[in-house]
Formats: C-alpha cells, structure tokens, sequence
C-alpha cells in the first residue's frame, strides 16, 4: 500500500472507461473515439446520449425510438412541481432547488422499490426519465422565480428545443436551438470530472441511480467546477459595470488574491476545446446582435490570462457569453450545465455497476494517537 500523498487526488488513476478521452497538451476531447468537433457540428444531444449509453452512435431508427421514448418522459408529478413551486417562491438557489427536486422524483419514479440498484436496464430507462425531467424542473422553477407559471413539455420538440419552449413560453428559431443543442453536446461528458466521480462515489456503495445523480448535481454546483459558468458571467457584468478596462479589473482581482472564473484545469494545460467552440459561438450571436462587446471582453481577458498566468479558458468562460446572448438568466447557467452533464452521470454510473468495487480511499493520520481521557465535568 503507497504512502504517496496526491492531495485532490491529482493524476491518481482509479477506474478504467471507454467513455470520454482527454489530451491535456492537446487541447482534445473525444467521446467514444469521436471528437467534440465533429459530434458538436454533426450529432444532436440525444444522438450523444444514445452513443455515452449505448455505446455507437445510434441509426435513424434508433435515434427516433430512443428520443421520442426520451421526449413521452418530459412531464413530471404534480407533487415534484409543488415542491418546485415552493423552491422558486421561496427564493432558492437554483442548484439547490434542482438537487432537492432531482431527489424528489424517485418518490415518483416508475422503478420498483427493492429492484437490484445495479439492473442496466431498468437504470436505462430510469435514466432516460431523470434526463428527461430535468430541463422540465429547471424552466418551471425559473418561470415561477420569475413571476410566471411553468409551460408544459412539448414531445415533438427535441431535448434542446423544448427547454428553451419551456423556458420561454416560445419555440426557439433554428440557430438559438443549434446553439444551445451544440452546448449540450459539449458539456455531456468530462473523464472523471469531480459530480462524476461523486456520483461513482455514491453508485459504488450500491446506492440508487437517484441518489447517484443527486450528489453529482450538489457537486456540479461548487464554484470551482460548474458553478463557475454563473460566475464567469457576473464577473463580466462586473467588469463592464466598472467602466474599467478589463485587464486593469483582472489584474485588480488577481493582486487582491482572487481567483479569475473560467480560467484553469486539472487536466488541459492548453485551451479547453469546448471553449474554442464556445467562443467561436459567443462571436457569432455578437454580430448577428450588431454587438460584440461581450465575446472582445473575454478575448482580452483570455490574452491577459495566458501572458501573465499561463491560464487558458475552460469551458465555463465562453458558455457564460453563450448563454447570456440567448437570454437565459444567469443563475441557472450552472443547472443547464447539470440538464447535459447528467447524461455522462449515468453513463459512468453504469459502467460503474457493471465492474464495481467500493471506493474508499485514505487519509494519512496527522492527529495524535495516545491522548488521555478527560470526563466532561473535568474540562
Ligand atoms: C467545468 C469545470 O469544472 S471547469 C473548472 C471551472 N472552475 C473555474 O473556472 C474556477 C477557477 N479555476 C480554478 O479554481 C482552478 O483552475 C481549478 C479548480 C479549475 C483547477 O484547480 P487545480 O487543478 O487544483 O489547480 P490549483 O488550484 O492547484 O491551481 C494551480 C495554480 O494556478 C492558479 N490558478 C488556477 N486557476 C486560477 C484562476 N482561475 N485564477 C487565478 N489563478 C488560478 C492557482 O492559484 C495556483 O497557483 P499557485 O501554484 O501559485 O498557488
Ligand atoms: O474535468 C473537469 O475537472 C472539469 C470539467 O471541465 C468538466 O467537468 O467538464
């Protein structure tokens, strides 16, 4: 047994996957041998699903069984929007609203209690339902926040579509529903990113699939992993509330010890291949809005980073522009990121019961060891 110490467990190899593959000196992602280039032009989030659970892509037929079997999965229980109702009302944070609701819906899920929490099957299509669902809580909790009343799914939409339907009492036009599709695709899967490896944590006690991706939502939300896309935009908003330059605002922020969101990684020592197509997409819904204030903001940013850091953007820095360009509130930037990852969640969670042992690491002992015993009424 190795004494070595790898605090945050940096560069420890704990699992073999066929799923997502990372070269950190490249500045390259493939999932299931196909690059995120080619799947973010060509694939749609559910045809990604299908080839992280399935393992190829899928054929025309596969594709419409398997999405419009997703898209029949969209509604949930009057009880899940009650609760979500009195989240929204009572001014939750949205991260929370949805790990509590995410939680929530196995009360009403289909699966029988008592099932082996391990069934690939039956977490197939309790996967299918719980990916199914959750744009559907994310836009009704935004809604009622908001001061309206939640749109019910629509099942001849697809994944990417009918959350901004949902979202915005309206169908999105082709380019904000490729926009946002491509951005799902992107974020699907990440290697063991820390909410995956939460919810492999949790799977490998033999928990449920339920709470599985109940962890990793909780995880997901912490601002150093998604919960920086949220802050990357209010930061930028910051920096042009400022009237600063925003290099003199960066520099500011880094004298003063703090850490500039969007920018480093574990794993990629260049720039994170989502966030090249990320700021590609920034740019463009810059000009077709006649301002690109915000995409010449991050760039300078991003130059400054890489001259005096040697930091390169992740994919949180361009997905915030993105996002805000679209019109979605920036507070649920973090669950949208939650609404695509939750496909990788399951995906590594299956794979997880098909070759399971616990995981349990160690802590090396710093404490004492031979202490004497005080009764309490002699402190
Ligand atoms: C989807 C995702 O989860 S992508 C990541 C999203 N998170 C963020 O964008 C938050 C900002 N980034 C960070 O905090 C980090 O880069 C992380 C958490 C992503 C990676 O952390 P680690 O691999 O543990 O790197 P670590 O925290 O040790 O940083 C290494 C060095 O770079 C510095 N550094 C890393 N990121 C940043 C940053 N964003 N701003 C300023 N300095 C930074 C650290 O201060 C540290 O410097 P030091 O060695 O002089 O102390
Ligand atoms: O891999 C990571 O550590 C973080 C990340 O980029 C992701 O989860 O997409």
């Amino acid at each position: 047994m190795s004494d070595e110490l790898k605090k945050g467990l940096e560069g420890v190899l704990v699992a073999e996957s066929d799923l997502s593959y990372i070269d950190g000196d490249e500045g390259r992602l493939v999932y299931r041998g196909y690059t995120i280039e080619d799947l973010a032009r060509e694939a749609s989030y559910e045809e990604v699903l299908y080839l992280l659970w399935h393992g190829e892509l899928p054929t025309e037929s596969e594709l419409e069984t398997f999405a419009s079997a997703m898209a029949e999965e969209r509604a949930v229980d009057d009880a899940v929007l009650e609760t979500v109702r009195d989240l929204a009302e009572a001014d939750e944070v949205p991260m929370a609203a949805l790990r509590t609701a995410v939680s929530e819906l196995s009360a009403f899920d289909d699966a029988a209690d008592g099932e082996d929490p391990t069934d690939r099957e039956a977490n197939l299509a309790k996967g299918k339902r719980i990916t199914a669902k959750i744009p559907t809580v994310i836009a009704a909790f935004t809604r009622i926040r908001d001061g309206a009343e939640p749109v019910a799914p629509r099942e001849d939409l697809s994944h990417a579509a009918n959350f901004l339907y949902m979202l915005n009492g309206e169908e999105p036009d082709d380019v904000m529903e490729d926009v946002f599709d491509q951005a799902l695709v992107l974020h699907a899967d990440h290697g063991l990113n820390a909410s995956t490896f939460s919810a492999m944590v949790t799977s490998s006690t033999l928990a449920d699939l339920h709470s599985a991706v109940t962890s990793a939502v909780g995880t997901l939300g912490g601002s150093l992993h998604g919960g920086a896309n949220q802050n990357v935009m209010e930061m930028l908003k910051e920096v042009d509330e400022s009237a600063k330059d925003p290099v003199q605002w960066v520099t500011d922020a880094l004298d003063n010890g703090k850490r500039v969101a969007g920018f480093g990684h574990r794993v990629y020592n260049v720039k994170d291949p989502r966030a090249k197509i990320l700021s590609e997409q920034s740019e463009e819904l810059g000009e077709a809005a006649g301002d690109t204030k915000w995409y010449e903001m991050s760039v300078a940013i991003e130059e400054y980073m890489a001259e005096e850091k040697g930091l390169a953007p992740n994919v949180d820095f361009y997905s915030a522009t993105t996002y805000y360009q679209m019109g979605i509130p920036i507070d649920i930037y973090t669950p949208i990121f939650a609404m695509s990852r939750v496909g990788g969640w399951i995906a590594h969670v299956l794979e997880q019961y098909e070759d399971n042992r616990l995981i349990r690491p160690r802590a090396r002992y710093v404490g004492p060891t031979d202490q004497t015993f005080t009764p309490i009424d002699e402190r």
